[in-house]
């Protein structure tokens, strides 16, 4: 069988690209971005995706992954799947042109029989304006025509696994195409689909995404609540956090964390905000998220007021990826230029382009936004800043230092012993 997927240079595509390859389908990625695909091409993951090199080099090798500019290449395949990015414009609104764009560059090419698989994120109602524009040139869904939302819940990194061990929510109008987007999913995934109508799916996937971005902010929200008692208490809210929940079945709150972004779950809730009058929590939360990195400066600025210099730890938008958009490490530096803090050292070790360790000397505060294995290790950063004064930050609890200390993840770094003495004076 053949799959085209329209998006396939991308970080859902590629992996879905790749997986389906593996599974015996003949795939072509089609793609805008020409030199992505000339990358693929070439044996080389764009981005870092654990498995990805060695699956890509596999399925190359046993010709049956492709790569095209051409949406015209839709023609060859029974099954179109389209998982290009569903920003919000300048205004935070769903961007709708370039997905319906779509959707009228393959109509010329679409034939009898084909399954139009829709795997983005997309606004609620946007698989039945799908439906309305292929039933608009003469096909019926269902009948000569087969159409599903499948969202894709993987996350990145992982994806090459989750694709195939995450259950499928299936929205379709129709049995018929229910019936054949499960069965091309049940012949590669481990886990089961669940059928929903189209609306359903799309809320689902969007609920899911809300979710995890509403904990995150109920986790800041404690953490910055435990800050304002911390002035007068001994309060520690990683302490809190991993002693309360301990053994305990109903209190499974994810760490804080200064930099909740990335290019799905922040977007997703403009998705969703603008269909009820009141919706205070979705927006609540985007407040609280995207109100750290002020959270931090301010409080930053009581302790050692007017940095000449400060480190930033982490660029990209989570741990241990080399993925930058929508990271909240930006909005950080941005309003450090805003303060005057002009001189802002930047160490990402998943992207080039930032600064070297050693730009670290001297700096007044040190501010771990993306909690990445390669700052485990504090001794070794505390010797490339070498300054006892320097204050730092750790809103996710990465050192372990900042569990032991009283002041909440806030430290300086003359605070900082090698683990052996701190065990010796215990
Ligand atoms: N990144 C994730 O972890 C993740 C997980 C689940 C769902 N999603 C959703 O999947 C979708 C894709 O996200 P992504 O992170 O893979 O985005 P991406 O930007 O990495 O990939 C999208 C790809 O689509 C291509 N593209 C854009 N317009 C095109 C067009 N008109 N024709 C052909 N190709 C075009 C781009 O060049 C790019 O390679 C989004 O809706 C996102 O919300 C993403
Ligand atoms: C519901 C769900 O699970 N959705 C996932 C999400 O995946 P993602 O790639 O966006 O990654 P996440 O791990 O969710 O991180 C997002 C941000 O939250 C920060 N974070 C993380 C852990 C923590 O304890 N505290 C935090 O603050 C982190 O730094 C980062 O900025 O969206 C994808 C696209 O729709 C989904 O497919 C995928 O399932």
């Amino acid at each position: 069988m053949d799959v085209g997927i329209i998006g396939g240079g991308g970080h859902v595509g590629l992996p879905t690209g790749l997986v389906l390859a593996e599974s015996g389908f003949s795939v072509t990625l089609i793609d805008t971005d020409a030199e992505r695909l000339e990358t693929i091409e070439d044996g080389v993951m764009p981005f870092t995706e654990e498995g990805g090199e060695e699956m890509l080099t596999s399925v190359l090798d046993a010709g049956r992954l492709s790569t095209t500019t051409d949406v015209e290449a839709i023609a060859e395949c029974d099954v179109v799947m389209i998982v290009i990015g569903t920003p919000i414009d300048e205004h935070h609104n769903p961007e709708m042109e370039n997905l319906l764009g779509v959707v009228d560059a393959m109509e010329p090419h679409l034939s009898e029989d084909q399954l139009v698989l829709l795997r983005s994120t997309i606004y609620p109602g946007t698989t039945k304006l799908v439906r309305n524009r292929l039933e608009e040139i003469g096909f019926t869904v269902g009948e000569d025509i087969f159409l599903a939302f499948v969202p894709e819940r993987v996350t990145q990194h992982r994806a090459l696994d989750e694709i195939v061990s995450l259950p499928q929510l299936v929205g379709a109008f129709d049995e018929a195409s229910g019936d054949r987007a499960e069965a091309l999913f049940e012949s590669v995934i481990e886990a089961d689909c669940h059928r929903l109508t189209p609306a359903e799916a799309e809320l689902g996937k969007l609920f899911t995404n809300m979710w995890r971005y509403l904990t995150f902010a109920a986790a800041n929200e404690f953490y910055l609540i435990a800050d304002s008692f911390s002035t007068h208490h001994e309060v520690n809210i990683h302490r809190i956090i991993e002693k309360t929940s301990e053994n305990y079945p109903r209190f499974d709150v994810p760490s804080p964390g200064a930099n909740v972004g990335g290019p799905c779950l922040t977007k997703d809730g403009w998705f969703l905000v603008d269909n009820i009058p009141y919706n205070e929590l979705v927006s609540a939360a985007f407040q609280i998220n995207e109100g750290m990195p002020a959270q931090l400066i301010d409080k930053l600025s009581t302790i050692a007021p007017d940095p000449d210099r400060v480190g930033v730890l982490g660029m990209t938008f989570k741990a241990n990826s080399d993925d930058t958009r929508n990271s909240v490490a930006f909005k950080f530096r941005k309003q450090l230029r805003m303060n005057g803090y002009d001189d802002v050292v930047e160490i990402e070790p998943n992207c080039e382009g930032f600064d070297d360790w050693e730009d670290l000397e001297g700096v007044d505060w040190l501010v771990l936004m993306t909690p990445h294995d390669e700052f485990k290790d504090l001794n070794q950063i505390a010797q490339y800043v070498d300054n006892p004064d320097c204050v730092v930050s750790d809103s996710w609890g990465l050192w372990d230092v900042s569990y032991e200390t009283d002041q909440n993840g806030w430290f300086r770094l003359e605070e900082l012993r090698p683990r052996d003495k701190q065990t010796e004076a215990t």
